[in-house]
């Protein structure tokens, strides 16, 4: 295999003295879509935003593209690096433009050239998530959907080579959800890039993940691609719950029905 974009090996991660991810080692792939599901309090987004270096490890490391996340600097992290955090703090009268504008920050060097380019990323940013026409609204005065969208919209911005994503498609509506789940595997498949997601809709994550990680108190407990992870028995032991598993009549992945 290539470097992994990402790799954790023998991390501990959690809050304070509380250990919540448990000697998890786990290599993401570069070009691929890696759905990180489980229930309530398995330990998704301490993973999560361990990997982001948000939360420093308890033990254990991480590695980007091979090397110590610890010992990159933040500028060239957030060079590589697009986080959406599962809730941010909506700044006071700052437009959906600004609030755009913010991930291009670590890409400004000091020349000028530079600016066509900021613009570009940015256009191309608010266009992939229908936020064109919005663009000078206040975003404390957006919907939820419409909030969500410019948060991933700056993370676009960034244009980093590896995505990491809470619960992306929060506050969507079924359209907007598709349209970002599309949008995820466009990333992959024609900008090269890595995304690692957290979605509590499995069926979703069967449909568009490559791979799917299941934790549950902090540890692996099935890793795979969505046939081998959605099955009634991991459904059972992760999730308890009783379900069926059937063919996606459109995709043929596997597709999930509680009893
Ligand atoms: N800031 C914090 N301080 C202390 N404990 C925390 C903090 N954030 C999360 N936890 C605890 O860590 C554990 C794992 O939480 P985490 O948010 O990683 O789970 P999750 O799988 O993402 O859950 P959910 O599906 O509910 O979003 C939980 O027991 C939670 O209460």
């Amino acid at each position: 295999m290539s470097t992994p974009a990402l790799a954790a090996r023998h991390l501990d991660a959690g809050h304070g003295r509380t250990v919540v991810v448990d000697d998890l080692t786990l290599e993401v792939a570069p070009r691929t879509v890696t759905a990180l599901v489980g229930p309530n309090g398995s330990g998704k987004s301490t993973l999560l935003m361990t990997l982001a270096r948000v939360l420093r490890p308890q033990a254990g490391e991480v590695l980007l593209d091979g090397s110590p996340l610890a010992r990159t600097s933040s500028v060239e992290v957030a060079r590589r690096l697009g986080v959406l955090p599962q809730s941010a703090v909506v700044p006071t009268g700052a437009t959906v433009r600004e609030v755009v504008e913010q991930g291009r920050y670590p890409q400004l060097g000091a020349w000028a050239m530079l600016r066509r380019r900021d613009d570009t990323a940015m256009r191309r940013a608010l266009e992939l998530t229908g936020l064109t026409a919005l663009a000078d609204r206040r975003l404390d005065s957006l919907s939820g959907g419409e909030r969500q969208r410019a948060w991933i919209a700056m993370t676009l911005a960034q244009e980093t080579g590896i995505l990491l994503l809470d619960e992306p498609t929060t506050y969507l509506d079924v359209r907007h959800q598709i349209d970002l789940m599309n949008l995820v595997e466009h990333l992959r498949d024609d900008h090269a890039m890595t995304v690692v997601m957290v979605l509590h809709d499995l069926n979703q994550a069967a449909r568009h993940a490559d791979r799917i990680v299941a934790l549950r108190g902090g540890r692996v407990r099935a890793d795979g691609p969505p046939r081998a992870v959605l099955t009634p028995t991991v459904l059972r032991e992760v999730f308890d719950v009783d379900a069926v598993v059937v063919d996606d009549p459109v995709t043929g992945r596997p597709l999930f029905v509680s009893r």
